[in-house]
């Protein structure tokens, strides 16, 4: 019940529905036993004595007791519906904020496809028993305190007689609910890996087929199946165990009291009305007993669920803003940052070494800063620390003088314009994806931005313009337009500080030219932080350093590179094979940066 009560929050503002549930339910219950009753008296006191004249007023009483009963289940049932749906309203929601709130590296290790189900699946699961099981639980005890009690004082020797199965029933549905619980928890595990599967495979399908994976993808999909399949089996066997075996005990009552009550009536110690009430009631406390393992089926599956849903509303927040943190004025920001000796290694990679070492920058307000290196030199992390995707393991970043652990984090993120080496587009219109930082621009002002970022062109070829949809992840856009939609997204900000994560990579070198005039126009006084892998894009660059795996071993303008022996020389000789002027200068000694290689 621990998960039950954690999750209170989402459901005790609805208590009122709880408890109209529950109290529906048990009065529903509590006159159902009566009819038992209005037979004893049809029984003993009309048909056996022959007087018929009562009978008119008990079939009125049976049908008016119809009536009521009727309208607490609807009570039971419209409280429950309320109650359950309100309930998976609010998880839906909170699990959905989490998922906002949850820093970049839960991103890291977490899979769509298990959140999906978890936001999907196991709500359900947690509405169905919050909403109905719970109280269909709660019915059966009170059945059997109620039905008990009445049959206790009919006839108490054979009332004890039948009670016998109660810790009986109770044993084996305890056993029932220990040994169904882990099954249901592989279940739905199984259910999240499966969608992963499908979800996954859908994503990638371009690749599977250029790959012709297709059958390696099919018999992947088919090992999660058999998994699945067989956690399903295990349920089966474990219901096909139990359930005989709780009708059994719970039939051997019934014909123990048949047995014994039989005796006594032919005996003339028990009237036969007393008999047909105590075999009524007992049918009616055995009937919801026989659906005990239903019930607790519920619940457990349920508890499962609620663990999984607990898992992801408790998943601590990596970086978050400190309470008191400084929210920056957007007209006052210089757009200084500077890089103060800052490390980081990412928390899944313990073995590896750091993906950033003593790293160094100081690009104040307006200037250009280039990162050139291998792949997985650090770049990619370097501007991830400064949107503080992460936090630095040591060291510190600065922006206008302030540690931007000390900065709240919306402001400080409101301040730069990041463009992904990957861009990512929403399934809406182009307009959408251009104005998603900032919603309340005008046309005059989407298009603008789309001019700067060279794609005001080709959207205007489109059909509809700036209201064509881009479907799942920008289908139906080249990479290259992709890139220039979400360049233009981001100058649309006017950020103090502009990120560019290898954002021209898909450009051809005119287009990227003709970007990068503009980005200088619009930046003009701003700072930007440019990583690339052509000397093209980086030689105006005002400071440019160049990284090899975590280290910073260069740095210096395109100019200094250009004569000093390393790998922006070897990069500049690689793709300029056919303009060697600059490399004929006469080199100078690499400048003595003060980055030592340190291992690890
Ligand atoms: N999210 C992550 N979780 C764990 N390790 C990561 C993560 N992102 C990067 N790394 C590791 O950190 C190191 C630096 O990666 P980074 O992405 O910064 O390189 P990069 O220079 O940007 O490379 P590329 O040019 O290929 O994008 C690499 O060893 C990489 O495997």
């Amino acid at each position: 019940m621990d998960i039950f009560r954690a999750l209170k929050t989402y459901y005790w503002h609805d208590k009122g529905f709880l408890w109209g549930s529950v109290a529906g339910l048990a009065i529903a219950t509590a006159l159902g036993l009566a009819y038992p009753l209005l037979l004893k008296t049809l029984i003993d006191e009309m048909i056996v004595p022959g007087r018929y004249e009562g009978v008119l007023g008990l079939t009125l009483t049976a049908v008016g007791i119809i009536v009521v009963k009727a309208g607490f289940q609807y009570v039971h049932g419209f409280s429950g519906g309320r109650l359950g749906n309100r309930l998976a309203y609010r998880l839906r929601n909170a699990c959905y904020e989490k998922l906002q709130q949850l820093s970049f590296s839960y991103y890291d290790t977490a899979r769509t496809g298990d959140l999906m189900s978890r936001l999907t699946a196991d709500i359900e699961g947690v509405r169905m028993f919050i909403g109905f099981g719970f109280a269909q639980l709660l019915n059966t005890g009170l059945l059997l305190v109620f039905g008990f009690t009445m049959m206790f004082f009919i006839d108490w020797p054979l009332t004890l007689m039948t009670l016998v199965i109660v810790p009986v029933l109770g044993f084996v549905a305890i056993r029932f609910e220990q040994n169904i619980h882990p099954v249901f928890r592989s279940i739905r595990s199984a259910v999240g890996r499966l969608t992963v599967r499908v979800q996954e495979n859908v994503t990638g399908v371009r690749t599977v087929k250029s790959f012709a994976r297709e059958p390696f993808e099919i018999r992947k999909f088919v090992k999660e199946n058999v998994d699945y399949r067989d956690n399903h089996l295990s349920l089966a066997t474990v219901w096909a165990r139990y359930f005989p075996l709780i009708e059994m005990i719970a039939n051997v009552s019934v014909a123990a009291l048949l047995l014994a009550g039989g005796w006594r009536v032919i005996a003339g110690t028990l009237s036969l009305g007393d008999l047909v009430a105590l075999s009524g009631m007992l049918g009616l406390i055995v009937a919801p007993l026989w659906t005990l393992g239903f019930q607790i089926n519920g619940y457990t599956q349920s508890k499962a669920s609620g663990e999984r849903l607990l898992e992801l509303l408790n998943q601590p927040i990596a970086v978050r803003s400190h309470p008191k943190a400084l929210v920056l004025d957007g007209d006052r920001v210089q757009g200084h940052v500077r890089f103060e000796d800052v490390s980081f290694r990412y928390a899944n990679r313990d073995d590896q070494p750091s993906a950033l070492l003593g790293f160094r920058v100081d690009a104040p307000a307006g200037s250009v800063i280039g990162l050139l290196g291998g792949t997985g030199s650090g770049k990619s992390t370097a501007v991830g620390l400064l949107l503080r995707a992460y936090d630095v393991g040591e060291g510190a970043i600065t922006l206008d003088g302030v540690d931007i652990r000390h900065i709240e984090l919306a402001s400080l993120r409101s301040q730069i314009g990041i463009v992904f080496q990957e861009s990512f587009l929403f399934s809406t219109t182009i307009k959408e994806n251009i104005s998603y930082g900032r919603p309340d621009a005008t046309q005059e002002e989407i298009e603008e931005a789309a001019r700067l970022a060279q794609a005001d062109g080709f959207i205007r070829e489109l059909p509809l313009g700036y209201d064509t949809i881009v479907g799942e992840r920008g289908m139906g856009l080249s990479g290259g337009q992709k890139q220039r939609i979400a360049i233009a997204r981001a100058l649309l900000n006017k950020p103090k500080i502009l990120i560019l994560d290898d954002a021209t990579s898909a450009l051809d070198m005119e287009t990227e030219h003709e970007i990068q005039t503009a980005i200088r126009q619009v930046m003009a006084g701003r700072t930007v932080l440019m990583i690339a892998h052509r000397i093209s894009t980086l030689r105006r660059a005002d400071e440019i350093l160049v990284l090899d795996r975590g280290h910073t071993t260069q740095r210096g303008t395109h100019d200094a590179l250009v004569r000093q022996p390393g790998l922006y020389r070897e990069t500049y000789r690689i793709q300029y094979a056919d303009r060697p002027d600059e490399l004929d200068q006469p080199l100078t000694a690499a400048k003595p940066s003060g980055e030592r290689r340190v291992s690890g």
